[in-house]
């Protein structure tokens, strides 16, 4: 399959900081029935016409109220981002809120900062499948940032 014949999606994980961060906010979904009730990082499909970073912060306002300042991407294995099954890839940012307050807006029923000091916490949540190699790399990060002091 082609990268245009697969279905682009954006993520974000959400930090209190993007210096240091120490917690990180998570999205409970509510459907399709397969995810319900998984836990995920908010973002959501590429319009056709929209750039990846523009669709992120529609998508973030959409679902959680809030503007964010965008900080690095977490890379993939891929050109395009992390393979979440056959037919679509999630390009991951790191990102922190500018304005607003997190709510549930729309595809969540609930919302969680996590404590990153404690990786425990994230990994023992049952997240989308498709998505632990993504939170397994970013805790990897946040190990490294530690180890470098
Ligand atoms: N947002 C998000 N989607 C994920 C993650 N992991 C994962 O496999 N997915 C899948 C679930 C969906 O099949 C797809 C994202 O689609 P979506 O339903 O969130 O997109 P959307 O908000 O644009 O939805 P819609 O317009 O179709 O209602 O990617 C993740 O961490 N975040």
């Amino acid at each position: 399959m082609t990268n245009s014949q697969r279905k682009q999606i954006v993520g974000a994980a959400i930090m209190d900081s993007l210096q240091s961060p120490s917690r990180m906010l998570v999205a409970r979904r509510t459907a399709p029935e397969q995810f319900a009730g998984q836990w995920e990082f908010p973002g959501g499909k590429v319009e056709p016409g929209e750039d990846d970073v523009e669709a992120l912060r529609r998508e973030l306002r959409e679902e959680l109220g809030v503007d964010v300042q965008i900080g690095a991407e977490l890379g993939g294995p891929d050109e395009n981002g992390w393979p979440l099954n056959g037919t679509a890839v999630m390009r991951v940012w790191r990102a922190v809120i500018t304005a607003g307050v997190p709510a549930a807006l729309q595809d969540h029923d609930e919302l969680r900062w996590v404590d990153l000091t404690d990786p425990e916490e994230l990994t023992s949540l049952p997240w989308i499948p498709a998505d632990r190699p993504i939170v397994d790399a970013l805790l990897e990060t946040l190990v490294s940032v530690d180890e470098l002091g």
